[in-house]
């Protein structure tokens, strides 16, 4: 069949291709049964075994010979066709109780009008409720594919609240079904024993038990809120700890956009996630409340006579007032899946629901889609996923093979040309040079704040990224120039995040700090309030408090970003015979004072992005290179009298 031809008229040849194989089917076996017995009689269980196969042919041709845009029509098409006939012969044989055979197979013509009942049943459907291939574009569908995904990932985040969520259902079930019997007792009972002879007894039976069926219904309604609430919030909490573990892995260009300041992420982490909560917890209430109480209903229906149930009045009246609560996509699915729904239950009618809320767009613009939507960005935006690496031990070699690194926002200019270097364990490096060198940015690769453009940062031989996330902000620890403080005591922001911290241990790593001496002349000592962001203390002090803060970690990598920068100078001498006397752990300092460190084990001379020297104090003074030359200058400035800041501008323009 030509491609090309236009698509109703391919549709209707492919259909009528289809068709004639179905006959096909059929001719064969009446064919086949007469020539077995005489009689071409078939009954009801081969029926459905014959219409089965019959199924699988036609769907596997049209799979195989149709392009995809039509196929989701044809599968209806033929579920229709092939199982119209059974389905009614089941019917047949419920009503009059025998298992009979399907008549129509004898029949050409029978067969020819169940054939055409079908087609047209599928015509007139597909018109009512159009969608699929036909009348859906690419982007729904793919927006349909979308939706599903989503919610199956929302289905997944739930997945720790089974339980909750279980008792739930289970209570508004209860719930549900004590309201639809309460509803029976009303109209049965009491209109019966009022329309018959009054009998005392009877009406105060019915009286009591409507009351306790209401009573109990409250009350299961109220577990059920409680139920929905609880496992709301518990998802909730997950979310939003999940949103902030992702915002915590991102690159730090992603928070310099515009779009994702501060104000923002607040709003995705309290508002979103709530107004997603809530989305869910009235969709999925209503939905599984409307379901529960039709299925109730139907029972009490079918109780009463499953022949008024099965009236094609009824099943109008019901579609209807379903449709009133409803989406008209779900009530296509309905329609559809009915025959299976009690058999499946109530859980996966949950599922489809859910799908359909989302594709229908009722949820898409709301906050459920906007929250997913954000995390499948932000997903995106994560260039590289941290790996499962967390050894026992950690050495703490780090080297720097060839890397080159250039920030977003100038991606022309590297702000590392393939460094070289090695951290090793148990030493303290230095790494020093004029401003814009390329240290801070060397620091930054090293707590993966950005990834490498070319090569890698090796701990103990393997990328960084190979590290789980969370190990590695354990290992490596990290004081910069501008510590950030909280508002609370000295000892809340020493030990912060460590669980069941000693006071002997917050004294001790203030000790080590250089920052005991001031704690103890505050007015209460390590509970006094720092203020906000340590407001209330000096810079020096918030340094050493900082410092304090990492050492407490015990980390096996220490970074010192300028960090005694604010310090007086005996302070900073007592900090930096702390750093020289570290036995095992990895020490790197960055200092633009060339004199604090001269002790460091190794010095890393950096310029321009790139390591120009390297050495002991002594190695570097005897080959009289640039960190020479930069020493000499600084030393011929501190001789002066404005040495201070003067010192910084020659660095600078170095
Ligand atoms: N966030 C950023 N975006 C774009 N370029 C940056 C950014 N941070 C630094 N740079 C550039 O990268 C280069 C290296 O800067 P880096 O901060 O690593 O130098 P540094 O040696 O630490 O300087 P300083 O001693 O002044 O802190 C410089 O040219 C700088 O302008």
């Amino acid at each position: 069949m030509s491609s090309k031809a236009h698509p109703i008229y391919r549709t209707a040849a492919v259909h009528f291709c289809l068709l004639c194989c179905d006959l096909f089917i059929w001719a064969c076996v009446w064919a086949t049964l007469l020539w077995l017995d005489g009689e071409g009689s078939l009954d009801l269980w081969c029926l459905w075994a014959l219409r089965t196969i019959s199924c699988v042919v036609l769907y596997s041709l049209s799979t195989i010979f149709t392009d995809t845009s039509i196929q989701p029509l044809l599968k209806r098409w033929i579920a229709l066709l092939s199982f119209l006939p059974p389905v009614f012969d089941s019917m047949q044989t419920m009503r009059h109780g025998t298992v009979r055979g399907f008549s129509p197979v004898p029949d050409p013509g029978m067969v020819i009008l169940s054939s055409a009942t079908s087609t047209l049943i599928y015509i007139v459907w597909e018109m009512a409720f159009p969608h699929g291939a036909s009348s859906k574009g690419a982007r729904n569908q793919k927006k349909d594919e979308e939706a599903k995904a989503l919610l199956m990932r929302v289905i997944r985040y739930s997945r720790p609240d089974y339980l909750h969520l279980g008792a739930a259902f289970l209570f508004l079930s209860l719930a549900a079904l004590c309201e639809c019997f309460s509803w029976k007792l009303y109209y049965l009972n009491f209109i019966d024993i009022l329309s018959g002879k009054y009998q005392h007894t009877n009406f105060s039976w019915a009286i009591e038990h409507m009351a306790l069926c209401s009573l109990e219904s409250s009350m299961f309604s109220g577990m059920r809120s409680g139920m929905f609430m609880c496992s709301l919030s518990r998802l909730n909490k997950r979310i939003r700890h999940m949103l902030f573990q992702n915002l915590m892995k991102q690159e730090i260009s992603f928070f310099l956009t515009k779009t994702n300041q501060g104000d923002y992420f607040t709003s995705r982490l309290i508002s979103d996630t709530d107004k997603m909560g809530r989305s869910v917890a009235m969709n999925v209430n209503v939905l599984l409340r409307s379901l529960v109480k039709t299925c109730g209903m139907l029972f009490f229906m079918l109780n009463l006579s499953w022949q008024l149930t099965f009236s094609p009045a009824s099943k109008c009246h019901f579609l209807l007032s379903f449709r009133i609560h409803t989406s008209p996509r779900l009530v296509n699915l309905l329609m559809l899946i009915w025959p299976l729904l009690n058999f499946l239950g109530l859980t996966v009618a949950m599922l489809f629901r859910g799908r359909n809320l989302i594709s229908s767009g009722q949820l898409s613009s709301g906050s459920l889609l906007a929250f997913v939507f954000y995390q499948k960005d932000m997903v995106t935006n994560m260039k590289v996923s941290a790996g499962d690496l967390a050894p026992e031990k950690l050495e703490g070699r780090l080297t720097f093979e060839k890397v080159t690194f250039s920030y977003h926002s100038r991606p022309n200019e590297k702000a590392l040309k393939s460094v070289t270097l090695e951290l090793s364990p148990g030493k303290l490096t230095a790494l020093v040079g004029p401003s814009g060198g390329g240290k801070t940015s060397c620091v930054c690769l090293l707590q993966r704040f950005y990834e490498p453009k070319e090569d890698e940062v090796l701990l103990d031989g393997k990328p960084l990224y190979h590290y789980q996330h969370q190990y590695l902000h354990e290992k490596v620890a990290m004081v910069s120039q501008d510590p950030v403080l909280f508002s609370g005591s000295v000892r809340y922001n020493i030990e912060y995040g460590l669980k069941d911290c000693t006071l002997e241990r917050v004294k001790e790593a203030a000790r080590k700090a250089n920052a005991h001496n001031f704690i103890c002349k505050l007015e209460q000592g390590d509970d006094t309030d720092v203020g906000e962001c340590g407001g209330q203390l000096s810079a020096g002090q918030k340094q050493c408090i900082a410092i304090a803060r990492a050492l407490i970690r015990n980390p096996q990598i220490l970074i010192l970003d300028e960090a005694t920068s604010h310090m007086d100078c005996s302070t900073q001498q007592a900090v930096q015979d702390m750093l020289n006397n570290i036995m095992d752990q990895t020490v790197l300092v960055i200092a633009h004072r060339l004199e604090t460190v001269e002790k460091a084990d190794h010095i890393i001379f950096m310029e321009g992005g790139d390591v120009v020297e390297q050495g002991t104090h002594q190695q570097l003074m005897v080959i009289e290179g640039r960190y020479y030359r930069l020493r000499e200058k600084l030393f011929n400035l501190e001789t002066q009298p404005q040495n201070c800041d003067t010192c910084e501008l020659i660095l600078i323009t170095v």
